[in-house]
């Protein structure tokens, strides 16, 4: 097998970089009826696995687990999952034959030996569905041509799709359907009727491709998504703590801190999130975020030409390969920080506090969505998926920080996530050495407002919101949120 995008012509190649299509609400009114009575079989039952089932059973299909062998006499998570939650489980050999719908939520790295072992099992005609398209796209797996291949991929961990569908909302969501694989024409109908199912339609969607999925979603995960949150919020609370702030307040202001200020994000934009500053401090924020811009772009940029190239996957392959050595040592390297070894002080931040006691992370934030977008918009992704993929999720992954620490969010993402985040953890860490010494605590830790007297230049406000207004993240941002009537708030801490 060999990386499938790179096989494409540049013409084909930037074709299907380039397919989005933003959904009608309309044309989901069929709801899940191309799937009703259908047999879904889902194999995994982890982040994605047990979330999407939860969803597609409320939303009245039929929905069962298959698992290892050894997952189900060893009475593994995933088998717990399955049978706490009341799902019927068996094993390949006793549900796949069956199975209208296969779909494929184990990690990324065992797709290839998952899909080799299943697919003689599924049944003429069946369809393959994936959340992910690495397999597809990167290692270029070929699939029984009876087969329809469609894939739903919710733009969020898994435990926010269940937890957005629950508040009576969803995540965007991507669906696509495998041009080498719709010998029947349904696949469509059904990656509609799929993403219905889950919720994704309340939130928006996209009508992808495997490759702009797998293009934009790596890059989100790595960057701005799983890898600035983390760099950031190791970076804020070592700096605090440096600086003599009290440990136990630092770890609550970034454990909580990330996950209030990007929901200001999440529901006006990152002029929204930076209207929640005092004039003095957003000026101020605005001013850190383009230095901040400046230092990161060249690694953005190296992340997306890698991501592109397939020089990201061939690394991760060669790691995979070496038993997941890199993933394993900085999963325990990340436990180690003082951040993830502290807990949060029984303190009392308020909402507003977490804002002028942060500008640092307003700034980290604005800096990272802006340059996530724009770097895959110039990579040739569609300015709504890079939406998706950098703004709207990073609120959702904050919500998983909030819960417990980095310790869930990389528990939480896909391992092909955390592996990526890691990556950008280590190469950002140093290249904001320099820029961290200037940092102190009217950045991090204390009010920023303190002390002055809240004078700005009139017109150098004027051209910071004209300039944050304009970004094409906020003008895209503004209409892809019109369409969310159902969005909800969530508690924050
Ligand atoms: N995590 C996320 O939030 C997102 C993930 N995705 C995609 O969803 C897919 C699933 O990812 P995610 O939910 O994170 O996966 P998890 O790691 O959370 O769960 C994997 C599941 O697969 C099972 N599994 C592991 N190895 C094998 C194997 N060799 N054969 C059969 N089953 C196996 C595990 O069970 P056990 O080990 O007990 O057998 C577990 O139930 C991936 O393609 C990912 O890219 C897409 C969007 C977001
Ligand atoms: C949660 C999600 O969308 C990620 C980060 O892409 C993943 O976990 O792979
Ligand atoms: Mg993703
Ligand atoms: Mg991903």
């Amino acid at each position: 097998m060999s990386n499938y995008f790179n096989t494409l012509p540049l013409r084909e190649k930037l074709n299907q970089l380039g397919v989005c299509d933003f959904m009608d609400s309309s044309e989901f009114l069929d709801g899940v009826n191309a799937l009703k009575g259908k047999k879904l079989v889902i194999v995994g039952c982890g982040a994605q696995g047990l979330n999407q089932g939860l969803n597609l059973r409320d939303s009245g299909l039929n929905v069962a687990y298959t698992l290892r062998k050894e997952a189900i006499e060893g009475k593994r998570d995933s088998w717990k999952n399955a049978t706490e939650n009341n799902f019927t489980v068996g094993t390949y050999e006793e549900l796949i034959p069956t199975a209208d719908v296969v779909i494929n939520l184990t990690p990324d790295k065992q797709h290839t030996a998952v899909v080799n072992a299943v697919m003689p099992l599924m049944k003429q005609g069946a369809t393959l569905l994936y959340s992910h398209g690495f397999n597809i796209v990167e290692e270029g797996m070929q699939i029984r041509k009876d087969i329809t291949v469609i894939m739903v991929a919710p733009k969020c961990p898994g435990s926010e799709v269940r937890a957005e569908y629950v508040r009576g909302f969803g995540v965007p969501t991507l669906i696509a359907v495998h041009p080498e694989n719709d010998p029947e024409g349904k696949g469509l109908a059904q990656a509609k009727a799929y993403c219905v199912g889950t919720g994704g339609h309340r939130a928006g969607v996209l009508k992808s491709s495997f490759v702009a999925e797998v293009k934009s979603d790596l890059m989100g995960e790595q960057t701005i998504l799983c890898g600035l949150l983390q760099t950031g919020s190791i970076l804020s609370f070592d700096k605090m703590v440096e600086k003599g702030i009290d440990a136990g307040y630092a770890s609550k202001l970034v454990q909580y801190g990330v996950e209030v200020i990007t929901e200001a994000l999440k529901h006006g934009g990152v002029s929204g999130m930076m209207d929640r500053l005092s004039n003095v401090a957003k000026v101020k924020a605005f001013e850190i975020s383009e230095e901040l811009k400046d230092i990161m772009r060249p690694l953005f940029q190296k992340h997306q030409d890698d991501i592109m190239s397939g020089e990201f996957s061939r690394t991760m392959m060669e790691d995979w390969a070496a038993g997941d050595k890199n993933l394993l040592a900085w999963r325990a390297a990340t436990g180690e920080t003082a951040f993830e070894k502290t807990p949060a002080g029984d303190v009392k931040i308020g909402e507003q506090e977490y804002f002028d006691n942060y500008t640092l992370m307003v700034a980290f934030v604005r800096a990272g969505v802006e340059l996530a977008f724009e770097t895959m918009v110039q990579a040739g992704i569609k300015p709504e998926s890079a939406y998706y993929e950098s703004l709207h999720e990073t609120p959702l992954i904050a919500n998983t920080i909030a819960r417990k620490k980095l310790f869930e969010m990389n528990r939480v993402i896909s391992d092909t996530a955390e592996y990526g985040c890691y990556l950008f953890d280590y190469a950002c860490k140093p290249l904001l050495a320099d820029f961290m010494t200037k940092v102190d605590t009217d950045l991090v830790g204390k009010n920023f407002n303190e002390g002055k007297d809240g004078s700005v230049d009139n017109r150098t406000l004027i051209a910071i919101n004209e300039v944050l207004r304009s970004h094409e993240v906020e003008v895209v941002g503004a209409r892809l949120r019109k369409a969310m009537t159902a969005m909800k708030s969530i508690k924050t801490a």
